[in-house]
């Protein structure tokens, strides 16, 4: 089949608990832990180029160098990148197997690199294999790349909805550095707890304890969310991303009350399949 774009849509990915891992190399190198993962996502297209182009974005360039292909890559995402939505996995998957169709390469080998990219730019652990295989609530039981960690999904109800506040910007390699130590005693027992019985209400309960241990959910945010939560079963914050897991017919009214006390919303909903990878082969121009 002749390639002319390939049109990619990666789901973003919020972890609640982890615990890094460090191995001996990149491809063992990631997280235990547990999350979601959302769409809408990045939608990317891509298109063979005659020679390299460069993006200046780290993720998307070095992928292409990697992988020796030169292409094309335009994408729209509804988060920016640095607020804790796994953005950065995502244009570096996105791109990985974008570049693996044009070049006839395995898709899983190309995820790879991108979670090889990943870790040496200390932007990422678990979010590239989250992505790759989605789940809607994914438990990492083993650490790595896709085709080496593991990761197990936890059931959730028909019309689970996903509430997002953007609280600002924080740059994963500085959390992971200054949250190093509290992450190995506090991510070890929580994960242990959640494997333990794997279950929505255990992990509800568990996301929201761990962002607050960590130091994530504070007292103030608590307040000032405090009239809206009964619209939600939980929440959590990751980086800086507060999140509320409810259900369709609540989804508005928590929305609404979230503007009434100053925060401008994002809904998603959970992303059980992952990666969604096609090739558009008759309109090279074609809009989308
Ligand atoms: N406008 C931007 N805002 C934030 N990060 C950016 C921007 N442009 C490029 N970057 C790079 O994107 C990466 C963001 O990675 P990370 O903090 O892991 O974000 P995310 O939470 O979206 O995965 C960093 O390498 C950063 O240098
Ligand atoms: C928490 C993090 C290490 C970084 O996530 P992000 O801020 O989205 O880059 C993630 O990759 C994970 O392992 O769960």
């Amino acid at each position: 089949m002749p390639v002319t774009m390939i049109i990619l849509d990666v789901p973003l990915h919020v972890t609640s608990i982890w615990l890094p891992i460090y191995g001996n190399d990149p491809i063992s190198t990631g997280s235990l832990g547990c999350g979601i993962v959302i769409r809408p996502g990045v939608r990317l297209t891509i298109m063979p180029a005659a020679g390299p182009i460069k993006y200046d974005i780290d993720h998307i360039d070095l992928t292409f160098r990697k992988l020796g292909v030169n292409a094309e890559v335009n994408y729209s995402s509804p988060v920016q990148l640095g607020v804790g939505y796994g953005m950065s996995a995502a244009l570096a998957l996105g791109t990985a197997l974008g570049a693996a169709v044009i070049a006839h390469k395995p898709l899983i080998k190309a995820a790879q690199v991108a979670h090889m990219i990943e870790v040496r730019l200390g932007t990422g652990l678990g979010d590239v294999i989250a992505e790759y295989y989605g789940g809607g609530i994914e438990l990492r039981l083993r650490a790595g790349a896709p085709g080496v960690g593991i990761i197990d999904k936890i059931p959730y109800s028909q019309d689970l909805m996903i509430v997002t506040v953007d609280l600002g910007k924080y740059l994963t390699s500085d959390m992971l550095q200054e949250l190093k130590d509290k992450l190995v005693t506090l991510g070890r027992r929580y994960i242990d707890e959640l494997i333990n019985e794997p279950t929505y209400e255990k992990f509800t309960e568990l996301s929201t304890a761990f962002s607050r241990e960590i130091g994530f959910l504070t007292r103030d945010l608590e307040g000032r969310v405090r009239p809206c939560v009964r619209h939600a079963d939980a929440y959590y914050v990751k980086k800086k991303v507060l999140v509320f897991l409810t259900h369709r017919d609540e989804a508005e009214a928590l929305i609404n009350c979230l503007r009434s006390v100053g925060y401008e919303a994002k809904v998603f909903e959970p992303s059980n399949e992952g990666i969604r990878v096609v090739i558009d082969k008759d309109t090279p121009n074609k809009v989308h």
